[in-house]
């Protein structure tokens, strides 16, 4: 791929966010975003970080808001770090989980969707996630940088098997 027209050792993004999945029995556990950046896509749970939140303590919020689960032992897998055109630039944490307490549940934010592994909707979700969930599926960890156009990834490289400290 062409050199990147991001100079990423010092970018640095405005919007902290974050992403949780859960797998369990050959499934992972989606959401139909309702509204927000990606309404009508195919996503993780997630959002914002809050002013004084850890990206751990917003996953497992965020979760809880959108699908009235509480997730269990969630574990960082990787960073996102998306350049944008149209927005923001956003750093993203992904975690995932693999139990959780309580019943997913559409709230006004989210329908939950629990999909077979190996049917992941790729062509209704972000344009990044095709490159770095199969590898989070694998349980490798990754540090992923995108630069949109768009909703298109113009230019993205991933780094594979990145130690991530481990949080709470
Ligand atoms: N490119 C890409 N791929 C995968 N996931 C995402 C992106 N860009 C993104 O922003 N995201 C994720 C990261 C977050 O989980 C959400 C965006 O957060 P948002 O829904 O705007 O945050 P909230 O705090 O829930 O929303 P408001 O309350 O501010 O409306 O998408």
């Amino acid at each position: 791929m062409n050199a990147s027209p991001i100079d990423w050792a010092s970018w640095s993004a405005p919007t902290h966010a974050t992403l949780m999945f859960v797998v369990r029995d050959g499934e992972i556990l989606l959401i139909e975003k309702k509204r927000g950046l990606g309404a009508g896509k195919i996503n993780g749970p997630g959002g914002k970080i809050d002013p004084g939140e850890t990206p751990l303590e917003c996953a497992v919020r965020e979760t809880e808001e959108e699908l009235h689960i509480h997730v269990k032992r969630p574990r960082k897998m990787g960073e996102l770090h998306f350049a944008m055109s149209d927005v923001p630039d956003i750093l993203c944490h992904v975690y995932l989980a693999h139990d959780f307490d309580g019943r997913p549940t559409e709230t006004d934010e989210a329908k939950p969707l629990w999909c077979r592994i190996d049917d992941i909707p790729y062509d209704r979700m972000w344009s990044d996630d095709i490159h770095w969930l199969p590898l989070m599926l694998d349980r490798r960890t990754f540090l992923g940088r995108f630069v949109f156009d768009g909703e298109e990834v113009g230019w993205f490289e991933m780094e594979k098997d990145v130690f991530w400290k481990s949080e709470g």
